[in-house]
């Protein structure tokens, strides 16, 4: 059985500072969620709530029915990973493995090992003396092979190199069409990992910002290709997000919903329209001067 996360009214104060403020959010098993948000905006802050990590000043959290802090039977479908310091840690990524399957009821030792072998990292050397990017691999690892029915990843990629990161989320969808589960990925790696995303959540200074599926939030702007004195007639008077031109073909990116008839006008004009980047509307939405709806 999958478990979904409802979240009330959620709030979490650090000395004075309001971290998050009044979220309220509901999560369902089998789609993977990306968070967003720019720095300090509140994610890790969120995700740790999730873990369990801390409690919230106010508000709730439940899964699959329950309240997760110290709750056994949920934790163990809840896993958390993040970049770890791992310098000192003398265990070997086998000893890890070895205590996961006790706690994790559903862990799975020959995808760990498959997944070390693609990585290409050690099993039998303590963890201390892996490379940034291999500790991080070791970490994704854990994550997907522990199979908990909710799988967190914050920032676990930031230390892997490029094809390290292209493996990962090779497997991740592999592991997601093998096992669905309820995914949140935590990025700034926008349009790198956008193709992964069914749901975007975007954190601004401890509000939900924004809570839609992929689909919805990328029909929130459109590109405009064409012939560049076209392409200029057509956006002008538009919130423009980005614009780039080769010869005589520009591509602008505009924010805002197209009606039918500009839609025809576009195709009588030559004009090529298409979805936006996510990332362009993320810095969009999240500027200072930027709005959303
Ligand atoms: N222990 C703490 N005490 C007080 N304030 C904190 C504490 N931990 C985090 N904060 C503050 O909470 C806010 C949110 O931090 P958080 O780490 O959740 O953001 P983030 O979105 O994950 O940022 P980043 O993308 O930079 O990792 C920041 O303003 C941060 O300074």
């Amino acid at each position: 059985m999958s478990y979904s996360i409802e979240i009330k009214d959620l709030s979490l104060q650090l000395g004075k500072s309001n971290i998050l403020k009044e979220i309220n959010l509901s999560l369902q098993p089998g789609k993977v969620y990306g968070l967003l948000g720019r720095n300090g905006a509140g994610k890790t802050s969120f995700l740790s709530l999730l873990a369990s990590f801390r409690l919230p000043t106010s508000g709730t959290i439940s899964i699959d029915g329950e309240m997760p802090f110290e709750n056994p039977r949920i934790m163990s479908e809840v896993s958390f990973s993040y970049p770890t310091d791992l310098s000192e840690e003398s265990y070997t990524a086998a000893d890890y493995f070895t205590d996961a399957r006790r706690f994790r009821p559903n862990f799975d030792l020959d995808c760990a090992h498959a997944l070390a072998k693609r990585f290409g990292f050690p099993l039998n050397k303590a963890l201390s003396k892996l490379s940034n990017g291999q500790q991080s691999a070791f970490i994704a690892t854990l994550g997907l092979a522990n199979r908990t029915k909710i799988a967190i990843f914050d920032e676990v990629y930031v230390n892997m190199d490029a094809p390290t990161r292209k493996i990962f989320y090779q497997e991740l969808i592999e592991e997601q069409a093998r096992y669905p589960r309820l995914m949140i990925l935590s990025t700034h790696l926008v349009s790198e990992m956008e193709y992964l995303l069914d749901h975007v959540l975007i954190l601004d200074q401890g509000k939900l910002l924004v809570d839609q599926d992929y689909e919805s939030i990328i029909n929130l702007g459109v590109t405009v290709t064409g012939p560049v004195e076209e392409v200029n007639q057509f956006v002008k008077g538009r919130k423009q997000l980005n614009s780039q031109q080769l010869g005589q073909t520009k591509a602008t990116m505009i924010f805002g919903k197209l009606a039918n008839s500009e839609r025809l006008i576009a195709q009588q004009n030559g004009l090529e329209l298409s979805p936006v980047s996510l990332q362009e509307l993320f810095i969009h939405i999240t500027e200072e001067d930027g709005h959303f709806e």
